[in-house]
Parts: C-alpha cells; sequence; structure tokens
C-alpha cells in the first residue's frame, strides 16, 4: 500500500507538489494524471526516493521513504521512462546484474525465471538488450522492475513510444501485474490511464484535483445524470412513463420518426441511476429500447475541465474545487 499524506515540495519560492494526500490500496492500479509541469515527476522522485520533500511523507508499506529508505525500497519496483538499460549486456546477464545489485534473497534462477515468464522474455533470454524492439526492452525494464517481488510498482509513461500492439501486450502485463502489486502508473496519455487504471488522480499546479474511478468522476463533474434514448412505441404514452419515474426531473422528445421510434431525453436527479427503472418500464409497457446512452464526460472532458476549465466554456460554472478528493 501506498500512502501519501500532505505531501510538499518546495524549490525556493514556488511548490511544485502542494500538500498533497492520496493513497493506493494493495492491488490497486492507480493512474496518475496531470499537464505537464502539475507535480507529477516529482512526485514519483519523492515516492522512489531519489529526492525528499520539504513536508509531509510518503509510506510504501507502512514504511516511511525518508526514515528508512532502505526498508522502503525494497518494496518498490521502478520503471522509469527511460528504462535503466545497460544495451551491450544480455538480458539474462542483465537481470543477475540488478538481482545482485538488489540483493535479493529469493532463489535466482526460479526467481528470474518466473518472471521472464510473466513478462514473456523467455525466448529473448540469451540475446544482446540493443539488438531487442522498443516492446521487448520495456519489458526488460519491467523485468528488472519485479526482482525481489517488489509489493508496489511504480511505472512512469510506460508505454511511450510503442507501436499499437505492443502498446496492448503491455497494458495487459500491467492489469495482471495489478493484481498482486500495488500500482501507480504516471501517463498524459488518457485512454491508458481508462484502459488500465482502477483510480485515477488528477493533478494539477502541484494540487490533487480529482481522486477517484473514472465512472464517479464523469458522475460527479457531469451534474445531473442525463440519458438519451430511442425508444419505440406511443410518443405521448411514453413521456408520460418516463415522467413517472421517481428521480426523474425532466422528459423531452426531441424526434418521433415515421417507423414509431422517439428519440427521448431523460434528466434525472444528481446522483441518481434510473438507467434499470427506464429500461424496466419500456419492457413493461411492450414497447422496444433500440439505444439507451448515459451523456456523462468523457476522461477527456474531465481532465480539461479540472486543469483548464475555461477550455470548456459551457462547464465553467461547475469547475472543480481543490479538495474534492
Ligand atoms: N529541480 C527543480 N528546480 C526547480 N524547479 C523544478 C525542479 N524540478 C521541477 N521543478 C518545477 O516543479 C514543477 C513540477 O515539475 P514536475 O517535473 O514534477 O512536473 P510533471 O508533472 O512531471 O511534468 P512533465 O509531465 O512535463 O514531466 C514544474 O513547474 C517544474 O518546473
Amino acid at each position: 500500500m501506498i500512502e501519501v499524506i500532505n505531501l510538499t515540495k518546495r524549490y525556493g519560492d514556488k511548490k511544485a507538489v502542494d500538500n498533497i494526500s492520496f493513497k493506493a490500496e494493495d492491488g490497486e492500479v492507480l493512474g496518475f494524471l496531470g499537464p505537464n509541469g502539475a507535480g507529477k515527476s516529482t512526485t514519483m522522485n519523492i515516492l522512489t526516493g531519489y529526492i525528499s520533500c520539504t513536508d509531509g511523507k510518503a509510506l510504501i508499506d507502512g514504511v516511511d521513504i525518508l526514515e528508512d529508505p532502505i526498508k522502503a525500497k525494497k518494496q518498490i519496483g521502478y520503471l522509469p521512462e527511460l528504462p535503466p538499460l545497460y544495451m551491450d549486456m544480455i538480458v539474462k546477464e542483465y537481470l543477475y546484474f540488478v538481482y545482485d545489485l538488489k540483493k535479493c534473497k529469493l532463489p535466482k534462477v526460479s526467481h528470474l525465471k518466473d518472471i521472464c515468464g510473466l513478462v514473456k522474455i523467455d525466448h529473448v533470454y540469451n540475446r544482446i538488450i540493443k539488438n531487442l524492439s522498443k516492446g521487448y526492452r520495456q519489458r526488460v525494464g519491467l523485468a528488472q522492475a519485479l526482482i525481489g517481488n517488489p509489493k508496489v510498482l511504480i511505472l512512469d509513461e510506460p508505454t511511450v513510444g510503442l507501436d499499437p500492439k505492443q502498446i496492448i501486450e503491455i497494458r495487459t502485463l500491467i492489469r495482471k501485474l495489478g493484481k498482486n502489486h500495488t500500482v501507480i502508473l504516471s501517463s498524459h496519455i488518457l485512454s491508458e490511464v481508462q484502459a488500465v487504471c482502477d483510480k485515477i488522480i488528477v493533478i494539477n499546479e502541484g494540487k490533487v484535483v480529482a481522486n477517484d474511478t473514472e465512472e464517479h468522476l464523469s458522475q460527479k463533474l457531469s451534474g445531473e445524470h442525463k440519458l438519451t434514448a430511442k425508444i419505440q412505441g406511443d410518443k405521448d404514452k411514453i413521456v408520460r412513463a418516463m415522467q413517472g419515474i421517481k428521480g426523474v426531473e425532466k422528459v423531452i422528445c426531441d424526434a418521433s420518426h415515421k417507423d414509431g421510434v422517439n428519440d427521448i431525453r431523460i434528466e434525472a436527479k444528481e446522483g441518481v441511476d434510473i438507467r434499470r427503472d427506464v429500461f424496466e418500464t419500456v419492457v413493461k409497457n411492450g414497447w422496444y429500447m433500440l439505444e439507451l446512452k448515459t451523456s456523462e464526460l468523457s476522461l477527456e472532458d474531465i481532465f480539461l475541465k479540472l486543469t483548464m476549465g475555461e477550455a470548456l466554456p459551457a462547464l465553467e460554472n461547475t469547475s472543480d474545487k481543490e479538495g474534492n478528493d
């Protein structure tokens, strides 16, 4: 488990990280998102013990990284944006080298064999690293992070520069690793965070501006819960029935088509999920539901709204206040 408590890092007058707190539980993949200069690398560098903080604490599996760095670092596997590889070594030689550097006590041959099986590099075990593709180098980078079986994995932009097939493979691997490790993944790529992470932290100007699941963020930020539906049946009856659903505030029929299909917009009270009731009403009345969509925000919208609200004028009034995490 990773726990960050009121962490601050100052460079002169500038606060690169400003009193942030968050937690990543065991077996959770946490996405760390933010624009350039938001403070992501600074936070990662503090978590990995590379730099110190000005104030606050970072606990890795309950151990303060500043008070007992050796013990804390034993629980961290770190894959920086540029994997720390020695290009002229063969994969096996390199992994043996990292094993020794980490003073790993696990049985060497079987431990490394397990890792290579997990990240699927067995068949390149005796090849020179510089001759491997970028995707395979990244896997070797992940393998070095896994040596010693650390509880926590910190991955900085793990798919940058990979081709689409390699990206999918590495993301699948991260999800798999997330089952047995706490993973923090920093990324600029929103779809990556969406595909891989259980929870998202958005950081902006050194502050945590959101900390939640994508679904919750989307619901919170989109305000009212709005649905659009295509329902085949009698328009007036449909509108009346939808108005009768508990929590519904507004029902509008935008269009009625010749084939009896109606485009219906339904707005419910904030936080009320009416999808099941809408569906049930349609079935009960013998109508046909041809489409049902929520009009929640995409992760792109959320990111823009939280980090540069002015880019979405329609959302200005609801722009997020810091500390809603
Ligand atoms: N050593 C340093 N001295 C002074 N200022 C620094 C130093 N390192 C970082 N900063 C400043 O702290 C702020 C946060 O930087 P940081 O590198 O953590 O951001 P980031 O979110 O990782 O950005 P990027 O995605 O561009 O790497 C920036 O304004 C940066 O200029």
